[in-house]
């Protein structure tokens, strides 16, 4: 399969991949970007669209992003993050559904596909997940099957690819695919970037969340982390990733500063390892992470100083 197009023009967008549970979305998308950045969040309720993982191709760049998982509605919170789920979908250029070909096709597929039906101008793809575990006759009973459902629910394909993620088989041809189907249009992210500022955001939450950890009464809302730069360190061996992260942790006053750092900087330790552990557990990439205490005087009262912040 040759490059979209051919002809020398760029295209980009953003990608989602569905599918029921276990179906090898992560597998799917680590194997695509090629390092290891999916965010296997321990706290997907909370999460909104977070960037996944972005691929960098000569001619175009394919960003691929994560919605909160979609349920069957049973509260009102579900509902909402289904309704969150629909406009995500709405938002992006192509929503890939999963269909692990070593299962068949069941309710829970049936209605993910029917819910996607909901957004109508969204460019819908079938992947067949995990061909490398069934015998070309089942794969076939398979894809025929992914047809037969988009045919009962009107959903049009616009591809059906069979790939498998851990033996690296028709993951480019998917990627050419789903690049295709991007619109015309400039780099999304700088060369090299895997990931975005919702992620950032994430881990600063969670610096925030260490450093505030035993010490809520005394410090509640003065302080504020900021992720300086996150970014994968160069030249590590592809199995062996290290994420550096910068953040600095802003406090109001001086005296606070000392709460942060503690006796000859024990407090402040503890705080990277705590927050180390909640970033690696949710990135799923070994961290170092490098914390400086500020202070920013009065921050919370002071507009410029908000904005620098993040609020
Ligand atoms: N043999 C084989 N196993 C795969 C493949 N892709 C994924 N798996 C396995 O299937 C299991 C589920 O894969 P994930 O990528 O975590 O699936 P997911 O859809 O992200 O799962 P959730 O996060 O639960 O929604 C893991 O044990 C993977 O190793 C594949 O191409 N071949």
């Amino acid at each position: 399969m040759s490059a979209p197009d051919g002809d020398g023009s760029f295209r980009s967008g953003f990608a989602c991949f569905v599918g029921r549970p276990n179906a090898g979305k992560s597998t799917l998308t680590n194997a695509l970007v090629g390092t290891k950045v999916a965010i296997t969040s321990s706290r997907p309720q909370t999460t909104r669209t977070v960037v996944r993982g972005i691929v960098h191709r000569p001619d175009g760049q394919l960003v691929l992003v994560d919605t909160p998982g979609l349920h069957r509605p049973r509260t009102l919170l579900g509902e909402r993050l289904n309704d969150l789920v629909l406009s995500t979908w709405s938002e992006v250029d192509v929503v890939a559904v999963c269909f692990p070909a070593d299962e068949r096709i069941g309710p829970g597929d049936r209605f993910i596909v029917n819910e996607l039906t909901k957004v109508r101008r969204t460019i819908k793809v079938a992947v067949a997940t995990k061909t490398d575990l069934v015998t070309p006759e089942r794969l076939a009973e398979h894809l025929l099957a992914i047809a037969e459902l988009g045919r009962a629910t009107d959903t049009e394909w616009a591809e059906i690819v069979p790939v498998s993620a851990t033996g690296g088989e028709q993951v480019d041809l998917l990627a050419d695919l789903l690049l295709a189907l991007l619109p015309e249009g400039p780099a999304l992210y700088p060369d090299g970037e895997l990931t975005d500022t919702p992620e950032e955001a994430i881990v600063a939450d969670l610096v925030r969340e260490a450093a505030l950890e035993g010490v809520r009464d005394e410090l509640p809302h003065s302080i504020a982390v900021v992720v300086e730069e996150m970014r994968l360190r160069p030249d590590r061996p592809e199995d062996k990733p290290l994420l550096d992260v910068h953040a600095n942790v802003f406090v109001e006053r001086e005296s606070q500063k000392g709460i942060i750092i503690g006796h000859k900087g024990s407090r402040l330790r503890e705080i990277g390892s705590a927050a180390r552990g909640q970033i690696e557990a949710m990135l799923g990439t070994p961290v170092y992470l490098d914390l400086r205490v500020k202070v920013a005087k009065d921050w919370q009262r002071d507009p410029r100083q908000l904005r620098r912040l993040g609020f």
